[in-house]
């Protein structure tokens, strides 16, 4: 609006200016008796408007030109960018929320800080897992302060000319400068920010001294704050965590249980809920999940609906939807071999009647019908919100992962491919007893790359008589019950899935499950 002004007055301006040249050199019109001194003056307030115009107008054409020689497609960068998010859009993560404040209140009232001599960070740097919110709590600062919003993610500046990266830093933050009060969110900064090589000529070493001179040039005219966010805060660079930089660090986990009742409350908002689904029970079951993987439990709901022509979005719904999430989509007319199947039928029972056995997990449901890449899966979550987790505990989480494999041993006498991934899981749960959790026979110790105390194969040895230790539990487990888990088998075979409630009867009703656990 303001340059639309002042080009329709530099318009006005350089025509009256032109009327008046012609006026003093021919004087044939005459239509002013303006003085020359005063003629000299309006021809001099238009040329410095003329050149202030061009000059800016040239200034803004270099910072695109340098963005778009570039060849991205910069969005981000061309255009305002005010998101209409706000606090009342990110639900849990109260003490972050409280710590934002401060920041907030010195963008919408910076003159009350400055006066106090106080300087805001620059720089906050949020770490955590993928999918906690840390984009969209970003968004709501912006939108809590109507600032521009520019995003960007550091795999966007890793290039292999050198300069480019560093050019693209410059282009970034002069446009942050321009539309002041601005958030910059480098999403992934671990891409430029890693620590540096000795070797200081690289192309992402130069991208990284451009960001810290971009952050040790802020000045307190315009108010740029840059939000870093990393899910690896371990391999950032020592500079740039310096004080003056990213010198505030915001660690955003997983929703807690009350936070997951808010996060689903948020994104039902806007939906027709039926009144069987209870929301508290929702967020039990997701115990573990992100924000993210909430919001698309929520979303897949009312598409599940849709689907099945419902008026309003049911409990079934959300079950169908968490199954979607966790499991992956359900594979229509699967070409499974009638002995696989028979494989598959026997490994989740394993599963089952172990984790039942060990009280590891709630089992909420087992099924053998493919989705994603499993073939079979068991669905379950802890009875309550867990912060710590015991040596025990840990051990019967292993066994409950080796159970599948171990219930095909037993049955089979044949082991397959289908315990790829409980052997992923399980190896990494006893590496972390070993070498984070002190729970091995190494003692209270914590082992990192870094410092090394052990050699690997003295680590990898440690790993597998927890591996093997389990293993041979589970397998124990399985012979004893061996009937059981047949009969739970039988049972997938013909009806493809079985609940919490079938499980138990079929135990209850047996009360035959051995309690050779231990
Ligand atoms: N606390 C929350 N409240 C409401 N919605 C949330 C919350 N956390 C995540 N979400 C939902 O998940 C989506 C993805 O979250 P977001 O992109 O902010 O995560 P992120 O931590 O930035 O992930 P990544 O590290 O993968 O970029 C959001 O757009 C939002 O719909
Ligand atoms: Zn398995």
């Amino acid at each position: 609006m303001k340059n639309k002004l002042f080009k329709i007055c530099l318009v006005s301006l350089t025509i009256i200016s032109f009327i008046l040249l012609y006026d003093t050199l021919f004087r044939s019109i005459n239509i002013s008796n303006l003085k020359i001194g005063e003629r000299i003056f309006i021809w001099l307030v238009t040329g410095s408007m003329f050149f202030y115009y061009k000059k800016s107008n040239g200034d803004r054409q270099l910072v695109m030109a340098s963005i778009n020689s570039d060849k991205k497609s910069d969005d981000n960068f061309s255009k305002k960018n005010r998101p209409n998010v706000s606090f009342k859009d990110v639900a849990g993560l109260e003490e972050v929320k409280e710590e934002m404040q401060e920041i907030i209140d010195f963008i919408n009232d910076s003159e009350k800080f400055h006066k106090m001599g106080a300087k805001i960070p620059n720089g906050i740097l949020f770490h955590g897992p993928p999918g906690t919110g840390k984009t969209l709590l970003a968004k709501a600062v912006a939108g809590e302060t109507n600032s521009t919003f520019l995003y960007s993610s550091g795999s966007e500046f890793v290039e292999k000319y050198v300069g480019v990266g560093a050019k693209r830093i410059r282009g970034l933050f002069e446009k942050a400068r321009k539309d002041s009060p601005t958030i910059i969110f480098i999403d992934e900064i671990d891409a430029i920010g890693c620590k540096r090589n000795m070797d200081s000529n690289n192309e992402k070493d130069q991208t990284l001294n451009q960001l810290l001179v971009e952050m040790d040039g802020f000045s307190d005219k315009s108010t740029v704050i840059i939000i870093g966010a990393t899910n690896r805060l371990d391999l950032l660079d020592e500079a740039l965590l310096r004080p003056g930089r990213f010198d505030r660090h915001i660690y955003i986990g997983n929703p807690n249980l009350k936070a997951r009742e808010d996060i689903f409350n948020v994104h039902i908002k806007n939906k027709p809920i039926d009144k069987s689904v209870n929301i508290g029970d929702l967020s039990r079951k997701t115990h573990g999940f992100t924000g993210a993987q909430l919001a698309s439990i929520a979303n897949e709901a009312a598409i599940i609906a849709v689907r099945n022509k419902k008026k309003k979005i049911d409990n079934i719904d959300f079950n169908a939807a968490i199954e979607r999430v966790v499991a992956g989509l359900e594979v229509k007319h699967p070409t499974v071999l009638k002995k696989e199947r028979n494989i598959v039928a026997h490994h989740e029972a394993g599963h089952a009647i172990v984790g039942k056995l060990l009280n590891s997990d709630m089992i909420q449901k087992i099924s053998i019908v493919p989705r994603g890449e499993a073939l079979g899966y068991v669905l379950n979550f802890p009875d309550e919100e867990r912060y710590l987790l015991t040596q025990q505990e840990l051990y019967n989480k292993i066994i409950v992962l080796l159970a599948g494999r171990a219930a095909e041993k037993i049955c089979f006498d044949e082991v397959t491919t289908g315990a790829q991934n409980d052997l992923k899981k399980a190896t990494k749960l006893a590496n972390n007893m070993v070498c984070n959790y002190g729970m091995s026979s190494l003692g209270n110790i914590s082992i990192d790359e870094t410092h090394i105390r052990y050699s690997i194969d003295t680590i990898n040895t440690e790993v597998k008589t927890i591996m093997e230790d389990c293993y041979s539990k589970a397998l124990d487990i399985i012979r004893n019950n061996e009937h059981i888990l047949k009969e739970v088998a039988n049972y997938l075979l013909e009806k493809e899935t079985m609940d919490k409630e079938q499980l138990d009867i079929l135990l209850n009703k047996k009360d035959n499950l051995s309690k050779t656990a231990n």
